[in-house]
C-alpha cells in the first residue's frame, strides 16, 4: 500500500523552508520548493500544484450538513480557521510512536511552535481548542504569545463544577483580554495501540515497511490494538462538526492545535479527500494551515508566511481590516 509520491526539491526559499501539508496525489504541496508549477491563483499561499491539469486549492469546500440549530449565523460573517500540528516532541526526536502518551516538546517543537504563532500573529483568532496532551496544549500557549493582540490564552476547566467555578473571572474588561483554550480528548492523537513506545525503523525493520506504512497512513486498517484513522475520525471530525463549526458559524475565529493524525482526519473531512489521497497528507509539525469558513464553506488559503512578509495578508479584505487595526492599535 505504498504511496506514489512525487518527490520535491527541498530547497533554501525561506518562505518555504519547511514542509508542512501535502496532497501528493491530490493538488497541492505546502513543501519547500517543487519541480511542479506555482499555482498563481495560490501565489503567497505556499501552495504548488503538481500538474497543470490539477484544479485550483483555493476550491470551495461545501460543508455537508447544514449548520447546528440554535447557531444564528452572522450576516455574511466570515471566521478563520487556524490547524495547527503541535511542534517537535520528545518522541518525534526519539522516532518513536507516541499517539495517546502525553510527552512534552522539545526545544526545537517549543522553537517551532513560536515561530508558528509569528506566522499567525495578524489573523483572528476568538477560540482554541487543543487535544488533552501536553505537546498540542505547549504549541497553542507558546503560538499565542507571538499574537500582535496580546490576549490572554485562558484554559478552560470544565473537568468538574467546582474547578469551572474556581476558575471564574470577574471583570467583563479581563474577559474581553482573553481567549478561552478549550481542551478535549477527542482532538488526541490516534491511539497507536501496541506500537506505542516503539522505535518506528526498529518497527519497520522487524514487520517490515509496507506493514508499518499501513498501519501508520492508510485510512481503515488499524495498528494493534489502536485506531485506524478512520476510527479517529469518528471521534475528531465529530467533535469537530458538533463543537466547533457552531463556533465559526457564530462568526468566531478558531484556532485548534492538535496532532497529526487527529489533524489529517479533519484536513480529509474538509477537504472532502478519498481513503487513498489521505495515504499521501503528511502535515509537519509547528505549520499553521489556514482555512476561510464563508457562506457554509470552507476555503483553504494554504499556510500563512511570517509576518515580514506584507502581501500575505491580504487573504480577504476583513482579514486585511483585522490587520490595518492591529497596525494602528500597536504604532
Ligand atoms: O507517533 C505518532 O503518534 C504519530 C505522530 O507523531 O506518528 P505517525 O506520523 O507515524 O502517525
Amino acid at each position: 500500500m505504498a504511496a506514489s509520491t512525487s518527490q520535491h526539491v527541498l530547497s533554501s526559499i525561506k518562505l518555504w523552508s519547511n514542509s508542512s501539508f501535502s496532497h501528493e496525489k491530490r493538488t497541492c504541496h505546502v513543501h519547500s520548493v517543487s519541480v511542479g508549477r506555482r499555482c498563481p491563483s495560490a501565489r503567497n499561499l505556499g501552495l504548488v500544484c503538481a500538474s497543470k491539469s490539477q484544479s485550483s486549492v483555493v476550491e470551495p469546500v461545501q460543508l455537508p450538513g447544514s449548520p447546528k440549530s440554535g447557531t444564528t449565523p452572522k450576516k455574511s460573517s466570515e471566521s478563520a480557521l487556524i490547524l495547527i500540528r503541535h511542534g517537535e516532541s520528545l518522541w518525534n526526536e526519539k522516532n518513536l510512536f507516541t499517539g495517546c502518551v502525553d510527552v512534552p516538546l522539545t526545544p526545537k517543537g517549543v522553537e517551532e511552535a513560536i515561530e508558528a504563532g509569528k506566522r499567525i500573529c495578524n489573523i483572528p483568532v476568538d477560540v482554541i481548542y487543543t487535544s488533552s496532551l501536553i505537546r498540542a496544549q505547549m504549541t497553542a500557549m507558546l503560538a499565542m504569545m507571538q499574537h500582535r493582540r496580546k490576549k490572554v490564552p485562558i484554559i478552560v476547566h470544565n473537568e468538574s463544577e467546582q474547578a469551572h467555578k474556581w476558575s471564574q473571572i470577574y471583570s467583563e474588561e479581563t474577559k474581553k483580554q482573553s481567549i478561552p483554550v478549550i481542551t478535549a480528548w477527542q482532538l488526541n492523537e490516534r491511539m497507536y495501540g501496541e506500537l506505542q513506545g516503539l522505535n518506528k525503523q526498529e518497527t519497520a525493520d522487524r514487520f517490515g515497511k509496507e506493514q508499518v506504512h499501513e498501519w501508520r497512513r492508510s485510512y481503515d486498517i488499524p495498528p494493534p490494538n489502536g485506531e485506524s484513522l478512520e476510527m479517529c475520525a469518528e471521534r475528531a471530525v465529530a467533535y469537530f462538526k458538533d463543537q466547533i463549526i457552531p463556533q465559526l458559524v457564530s462568526g468566531k475565529h478558531v484556532m485548534i492545535a492538535a496532532h497529526g493524525n487527529s489533524l489529517r482526519s479533519i484536513i480529509m473531512h474538509l477537504d472532502k479527500l478519498t481513503s487513498q489521497e489521505v495515504i499521501s497528507l503528511e502535515l509537519s509539525t509547528g505549520i499553521p494551515m489556514l482555512y476561510i469558513f464563508k457562506e457554509g464553506k470552507f476555503i483553504r488559503r494554504g499556510s500563512p508566511a511570517g509576518p515580514s512578509e506584507a502581501g500575505v495578508y491580504a487573504y480577504t479584505k476583513n482579514l486585511a481590516k483585522y490587520r490595518q487595526k492591529l497596525d494602528s492599535m500597536i504604532q
